[in-house]
């Protein structure tokens, strides 16, 4: 597909999908404003490389004046891979640089092979935060959607036994000034699938060269189990997703500000 086609579909044919929900993810949670710079982080796969599109759009016809550099990072994806990572930033007309690591090397090396995810995707946020702060960003967007947001809540809830969500934005513990934005909060998995179908891109799926696999088995599990319930109620998600902006501090046990505990007989005393 051409890319002025490409570009026009995420304005028009997408316009209710995908360009609306990201503007007003942008507008309601302020990610971005006057003066930013903004890091987006494009990994090669569908989300990312959407955010970069959207993104881009928005610098060319907003009127709120920022800057952008679009950073990929190479943590070790295999040729096949490494290839498809460069023919869709080339497909797509995106002007991202691409850094090389041993991200997926280190990290197995460090967990000796067992459980290399967590180590992995730590490693992988550390080298983007780093990458940004030295080009001067004040902001890293990453590509997480509505879907990763509802999922990790529920793999908290029935995995890790805590109440913890995916925040549209939030600052940088390590890297003082600095901030994570999520501009596809609003948008749904199955919407980017479609767009990324309708314009003919081949993104990275798989390209774990450690498990070998593109998502988690928790993930997996929590996937079907929404899917099913969607059967249903077909607002299932939507209420997941709202549970995080409810939570009723009246009705819980125990909680956690800024890392201290509390327990609600603090308050029955
Ligand atoms: N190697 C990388 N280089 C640049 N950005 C990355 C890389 N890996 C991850 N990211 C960023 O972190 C986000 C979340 O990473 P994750 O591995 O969970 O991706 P994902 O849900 O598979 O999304 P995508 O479809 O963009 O790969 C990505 O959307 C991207 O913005």
């Amino acid at each position: 597909m051409e890319l002025l086609e490409i570009e026009k579909s995420l304005i028009k044919k997408y316009r209710k999908e995908i360009w609306s929900p990201f503007i007003k993810a942008i507008k309601e949670f302020s990610l971005i404003n006057e003066g930013d710079k903004v890091a987006v982080a494009i990994s090669g796969g569908k989300d990312s490389l959407i955010l970069a599109k959207l993104i881009e759009e928005l610098h060319k016809h907003s009127k709120v004046k920022f800057d952008v550099a679009y950073i990929s990072m190479d943590p070790g994806y295999d040729k096949e891979n490494r290839e498809l990572l460069e023919e869709n930033i080339k497909y797509l007309n995106i002007d991202a640089k691409i850094y090389d690591s041993e991200v997926f090397e280190v990290a197995e090396t460090i967990t000796k092979g067992a459980y290399p995810c967590y180590m992995c995707a730590r490693m992988r946020r550390g080298f983007l935060y780093n990458k940004a702060k030295e080009l001067g960003c004040n902001k890293l967007a990453l590509g997480h959607h509505m879907n990763d947001a509802i999922e990790t809540t529920m793999m908290n809830v029935l995995y890790a036994g805590n109440f913890k969500t995916m925040k549209p934005k939030l600052r940088a513990q390590n890297f003082e000034g600095m901030e994570l934005i999520r501009p596809l909060y609003y948008l749904h998995e199955d919407d980017i699938k479609r767009w990324r179908d309708y314009v003919g891109l081949k993104a990275l799926n798989c390209a774990c060269t450690v498990t070998k696999s593109s998502e988690s088995y928790t993930r997996k599990k929590i996937k079907e189990l929404i899917a099913d319930l969607k059967k249903d109620n077909p607002e299932v998600e939507k209420s997941i997703l709202r549970s995080a902006e409810n939570v009723n501090c009246d009705m819980v046990l125990g909680y956690q500000i800024k890392g201290e505990k509390h327990s609600f007989l603090e308050e029955f005393e």
